[in-house]
């Protein structure tokens, strides 16, 4: 059975953009379709702040695989992409979150779906908002739409739009 889910990609790190679009290879590579994608947008950073502005995005996807091979595989591309783990919240060549998966509500000790922090972050919302406003987040029960407009987004600024980019024929 296919499923849909929805991952956030972020950097803040040397070729930010460059960094967006190899983790998007890098996912096809390992057996997962694109459905869908947002524009760029750069970020102010949350969290841990004393930090480089971020890009971010939202991907859709369809894959067969489950969601604990589905992290597996996020994190594995991390991996490849150079990511080191130090300061929580910190600079970081690459992040993929997983958003939400199908309608379904995980909590185990590693995964947590729909991502716990996404309903407060509008570096999440915003994108994702332009690629699904009237998507429901279980859990929390309200519509991404509903939800952006519950949040400050000053710090989310459009960077490039989706128009000027082609996900199949990505130049990296
Ligand atoms: N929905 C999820 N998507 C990705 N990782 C998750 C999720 N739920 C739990 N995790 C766990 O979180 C761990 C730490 O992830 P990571 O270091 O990327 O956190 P972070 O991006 O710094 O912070 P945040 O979780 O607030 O985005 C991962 O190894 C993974 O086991
Ligand atoms: N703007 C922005 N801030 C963050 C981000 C991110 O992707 N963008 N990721 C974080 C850890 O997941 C912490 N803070």
């Amino acid at each position: 059975m296919k499923n849909r889910a929805f991952l956030s990609i972020g950097s803040n790190i040397g070729k930010r953009e460059m960094y967006l679009f190899r983790a998007i290879k890098a996912l096809e590579k390992e057996l997962i379709e694109i459905r869908d994608f947002s524009s760029i947008y750069e970020t102010d950073p949350v969290g841990f702040t004393e930090q480089d502005l971020f890009l971010n995005m939202v991907i859709e996807i369809e894959t067969s695989k489950n969601p604990y091979k589905l992290l597996e595989t996020c994190l594995d591309v991390e991996k490849q992409l150079e990511r080191k783990r130090t300061i929580r919240w910190g600079p970081r060549t690459i992040d993929l979150d997983i958003l939400i998966f199908n309608q379904e509500v995980i909590e185990s000790d590693h995964l947590t779906i729909p991502h716990p922090r996404m309903h407060e972050r509008s570096f999440v919302l915003v994108p994702l908002a332009e690629i699904n406003e009237e998507l429901v987040v279980p859990n929390v029960k309200s519509t991404v739409k509903a939800l952006v407009s519950q949040t400050e987004s000053a710090g989310v600024r459009l960077w490039r739009e989706k128009q000027d980019f082609n996900i199949d024929n990505l130049f990296i």
